[in-house]
């Protein structure tokens, strides 16, 4: 099926960052958020973003130009019914997914292909509460969207050849690599790497290292580019506390425990980059660990 224009449900960190690589690519883009704030936020981050690829020669200055062009941005989730791709990319939790879903539902044209880019919660079941099984995948890209080379395919146990297939061109297109991963808890990627930052939350959480020698470490002693502690700040820490508890719900298993320090943060609102303090505070110039 010919995809040309692409609808994204939620404008934060990743529906920016998959709006400027579609929107770049040639697609026209609808980018949809529950508040005018977060869709202004977007378009300037999506403008910084280009902006620094034109400097670096990567794109040229017509290239950016196009590109915001093609994309429009709503407050209306309805505006999105004619497109051929949606892409829901909002807060991960599951009821807010599925009432997405459930309000986008009746607009939609039949053929519309229906994803969720989802860092951990079931294909299956989100694809169950909506009209299309065999047209729901999960899509799940990685942060920072415009920069990391891969996208997850996910397959729920309804999802048929074509739509597969379709996301298979779209990812092809973009000049992404694609991998498929069964659809369980967390995928691949999160599976492994969630438990890991998880795993460094409790190092410090239990006093073996301070913020500070726990990235290092990493950083200079296993080629991470980035420290986890620093990479579950740019992530955002609800989003993998979200994602350890539904490894740890759909796994049960108690290695995926997750860390009650890193509950604590969430409790504080100390999310991470997005609220400006998590295990480092970034309200200065320079990052200063919490702990
Ligand atoms: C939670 C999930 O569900 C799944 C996930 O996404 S897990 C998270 C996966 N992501 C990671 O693991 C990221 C780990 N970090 C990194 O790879 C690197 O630190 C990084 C690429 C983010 C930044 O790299 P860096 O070397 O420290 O910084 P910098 O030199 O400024 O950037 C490298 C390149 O990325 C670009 N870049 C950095 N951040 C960017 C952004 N937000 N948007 C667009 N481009 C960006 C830079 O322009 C630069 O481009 P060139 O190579 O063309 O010069
Ligand atoms: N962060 C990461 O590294 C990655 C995250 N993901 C996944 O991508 C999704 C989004 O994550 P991320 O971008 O980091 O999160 P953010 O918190 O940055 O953004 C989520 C956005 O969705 C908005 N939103 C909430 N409810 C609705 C709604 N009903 N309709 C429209 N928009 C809504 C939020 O608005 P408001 O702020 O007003 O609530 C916010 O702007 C999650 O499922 C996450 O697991 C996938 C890969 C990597």
């Amino acid at each position: 099926m010919k995809i040309s224009t692409v609808g994204i449900v939620g404008a934060g960190q990743m529906g920016n960052g998959i709006a400027h690589v579609f929107a770049l690519s040639g697609y026209q883009v609808l980018l949809n958020d529950i508040a005018q704030e977060g869709l202004d936020k977007a378009m300037a981050t999506i403008r910084k973003n280009l902006d620094r690829q034109v400097s670096k020669k990567t794109i040229s200055q017509g290239d950016m130009d196009a590109t915001l062009a093609r994309i429009t941005t709503t407050l209306a989730l309805e505006d999105l019914g004619q497109c051929d791709l949606v892409i829901e990319a909002a807060t991960e939790r599951e009821e807010i997914k599925n009432a997405i879903f459930e309000k986008l539902q009746p607009h939609l044209k039949p053929t519309t292909i229906l994803t969720s880019n989802t860092s951990s919660i079931s294909i299956t079941r989100l694809a169950s509460r909506t009209d299309r099984p065999e047209k729901f995948m999960g899509f799940h890209f990685m942060n920072p969207v415009p920069v990391m080379q891969l996208v997850e395919l996910i397959r729920g146990i309804a999802t048929d050849e074509a739509t597969y297939q379709t996301l298979l061109s779209v990812v092809e297109s973009l000049g992404k690599i694609s991998a498929s991963a069964e659809d369980f808890p967390g995928f691949i990627v999160n599976r492994i790497l969630v438990p890991m930052i998880n795993e460094a939350v409790y190092t410090l959480y239990e006093g073996v290292g301070s913020v500070t020698s726990i990235d290092q470490s990493l950083k200079l002693g296993a080629n991470q580019p980035m420290g986890p502690l620093e990479l579950a700040d740019f992530i955002g820490l609800d989003t993998c506390l979200a994602i350890m508890n539904v490894l740890y719900d759909g796994l049960a298993d108690t290695k995926y425990r997750p860390c009650p320090l890193l509950t604590k943060y969430v409790e504080a609102g100390w999310l991470g980059r997005k609220t400006k303090r998590g295990f480092y505070d970034y309200r200065g110039e320079t990052p200063v660990p919490t702990r």
